[in-house]
């Protein structure tokens, strides 16, 4: 257990993945309302929701430790070197999630704290220790976790009481989830001999990389199809739907060219494509919802 100090207890956090999560979230707490979502519930909120990520990812390193010792591209992680021992990462998961579960309760609301707690079980437990294992499908069904936060971000500002207006917040986690298997399966293709190594049957290893390539470009499409029913719900407006499309054709352009890739490192930038996407999807609604209110039908908030 040498040398363990904040940066290994940071990097069981997976803070680049938890902040583009809790931006999703606050996407969710302002076109909840209009105007400004309430400042206590959006500050613990995100706080709440950030705590209970973060707590699942350190228990997806303790569950994945004999897995993440196999593979390359995180044979260098805390457990995995030995910098941190299991009882450590436990206790940090578990202070972690009890924070986020006690700021939520007290300090937002429990349908929140509820939905966080669910999501936090679906990715700590539910994905990393099953269907992880199980399935190829294991990141579609998983992706359910991830896509989460815009409803967490919603219920924490509204407590999903009264209009059924939160249905819109389905939306924002629909493009989540369609968004989910696109991002992942372009890594897993660069890195599918980590995983067969380890024995995790992740679809490039179970059914190839061409078949791979065709459900990428089928998720792609169908996430272009996805992200035009916010502005069709007159949730957002025209500023938002014109950077969405855009968005969505490079996101399929590349897709289509990962079907005969220039290079096998081509994958890795579909990969980090996906991650500038969904930033900059969830920046237009946030931009669309303040900036541009007069593209938006009449009446709509
Ligand atoms: C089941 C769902 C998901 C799976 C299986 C998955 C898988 C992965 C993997 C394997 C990586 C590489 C991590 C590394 O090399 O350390 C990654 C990176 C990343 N993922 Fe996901 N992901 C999922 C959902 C999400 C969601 C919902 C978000 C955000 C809303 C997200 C955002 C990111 C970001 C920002 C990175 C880059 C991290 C970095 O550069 O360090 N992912 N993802
Ligand atoms: C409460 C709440 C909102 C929970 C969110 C859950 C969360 C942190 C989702 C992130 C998804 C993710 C990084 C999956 C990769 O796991 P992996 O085990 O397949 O990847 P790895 O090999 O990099 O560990």
């Amino acid at each position: 257990m040498a040398n363990a100090g904040f940066h290994e207890y940071w990097v069981l956090t997976k803070p680049r993945v938890v902040a583009l999560i809790v931006f999703t979230a606050l996407v969710g707490m302002f076109l909840a309302v209009p105007g400004l979502p309430p400042l206590r519930e959006t500050v613990f909120g995100l706080l709440g929701i950030w705590l209970a990520a973060a707590s699942a990812a350190a228990i997806n390193h303790l569950i994945d430790q004999r897995i993440d010792k196999v593979m390359v591209r995180t044979a260098d992680r805390p457990l995995a070197t030995g910098a941190l021992q299991p009882a450590q990462v436990l206790a940090f998961a578990v202070f972690l999630g009890a924070a986020s579960m006690t700021i939520l309760i007290a300090l937002v609301n429990v349908v929140c704290a509820a939905l966080t707690f669910a999501s936090l079980i679906g990715y700590a437990i539910v994905y990393t220790a099953w269907l992880k294992r199980a399935t190829p499908q294991n990141i579609v069904i998983g992706g359910i976790a991830g896509a989460a936060p815009p409803l967490l971000g919603w219920a924490a500002v509204t407590g999903m009481r009264g209009e059924w207006d939160w249905a819109h917040a389905l939306l924002l986690v629909l493009i989540v989830f369609v968004w989910t298997p696109p991002h992942f399966w372009a890594l897993a293709i660069f890195r599918r001999e980590d995983y067969a190594r380890a024995l995790v049957p992740m679809l490039p290893v179970t059914h190839g990389v061409e078949y791979t390539r065709w459900q990428i470009l089928l998720y792609t499409l169908l996430l272009l199809i996805v992200t035009i029913l916010p502005w069709v719900a007159g949730m957002s407006g025209l500023c938002y739907l014109g950077g969405a499309l855009v968005l969505g054709v490079v996101f399929v352009w590349h897709a289509w060219r990962l079907m005969d890739p220039p290079d096998e490192r081509y994958a890795m930038r579909v990969f980090g494509y996906s991650i500038a996407y969904l930033m900059a999807l969830f920046a237009l609604l946030l931009v669309d919802h303040w900036l541009a209110p007069w593209l938006r039908p009449a009446g709509v908030a």
